[in-house]
């Protein structure tokens, strides 16, 4: 068997067209939606994805602001750029990108957000919303980008076996809770997992989202799973590649993500969306 590709990139040309007719609805009644995304630092991967950022929103519609911070700004001038954009009436969603640098703590920073403009999902307000299945907050972009992309290809986890590989709070754990929300039998696997292939060879889904090059190789896939691959690193070559070793996987599997093209144009997607969102609750 060989799988069928999810294409992340033509899924996303699919959304955004319908993002850039309901952000035009919006603003022609006075609500268009807006976006703040904050770099700090230099980081080069950081720096792509913040452009294509702007990018997708120019493309809808989006208004959308960067803010270029230097690598030395301190947390209390990046706390105060948050305040300022908590209270920005044109400002819908506020993203900062993560990783952040090591004098400054994540967490503190992404409680300062304020939950209803909280776009990327990681606030602990859009995390106890996720955890008890409540309307409110927002989701995570890249989990449920995984998500969009199975009901694209039309996959019903209810009764599923789904094994997430990774325990972040970015991707694995949130990812675990939607696939649960489906009614999928969830399982966790992450460093401390003694048998990993033993986990995987179980499941009707693998979620692979740990940050390691060839971590998921074909003998540890089920035949006919649905491998979506969240990793993205760089190989011996320099090459951007996932977690999954996709040319053996993808002769196992029935469906497959690609990196580049699969899950990070998605991750963008559901961006949008959740400002759109936010703008359409405000
Ligand atoms: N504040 C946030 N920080 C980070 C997030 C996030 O969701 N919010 N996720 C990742 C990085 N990320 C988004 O910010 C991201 C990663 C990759 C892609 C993507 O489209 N990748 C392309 C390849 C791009 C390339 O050529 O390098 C692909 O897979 O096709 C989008 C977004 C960590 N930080």
């Amino acid at each position: 068997m060989t799988a069928q590709i999810i294409d992340g990139l033509a899924l996303s040309k699919k959304l955004r067209a319908s993002f850039k007719e309901e952000v035009a609805t919006l603003t022609a009644q006075g609500k268009r939606p807006g976006l703040a995304v904050v770099l700090v630092g230099e980081d080069p991967a950081s720096q792509v994805y913040v452009r294509n950022k702007i990018k997708a929103c120019e493309d809808t519609g989006i208004h959308s602001v960067l803010q270029k911070l230097e690598a030395e700004t301190t947390q209390v001038q990046l706390l105060a750029h948050i305040d300022a954009l908590n209270k920005d009436p044109n400002i819908h969603g506020i993203l900062v990108q993560l990783p952040l640098p090591k004098h400054i703590d994540a967490d503190t920073v992404i409680e300062a957000i304020a939950p209803e403009k909280d776009v990327d999902g990681f606030h602990i307000s859009s995390a106890g919303a996720l955890m008890t299945g409540l309307p409110h907050g927002f989701w995570p972009c890249t989990p449920h980008g995984c998500l969009k992309m199975l009901d694209d290809i039309g996959y019903e986890l209810r009764g599923k076996h789904a094994v997430v590989v990774g325990r972040s709070n970015i991707v694995g754990k949130p990812m675990a809770m939607m696939l649960l929300g489906r009614s999928a039998t969830v399982t966790i696997c992450h460093s401390a997992t003694p048998d990993l292939a033993a986990m995987t060879r179980q499941a009707d889904v693998i979620v692979a989202a740990v940050g390691k090059v060839n971590l998921i190789t074909a003998d540890m896939v089920k035949p006919g799973a649905v491998v979506l691959d969240v990793g993205m690193n760089r190989n011996a070559e320099g090459k951007l590649c996932g977690d999954v070793d996709f040319d053996g996987v993808k002769e196992v599997a029935s469906w497959i993500t690609p990196v580049p093209g699969g899950v990070g144009p998605m991750t963008i997607t559901m961006l949008l969306a959740n400002t759109i969102e936010s703008a359409k609750r405000a």
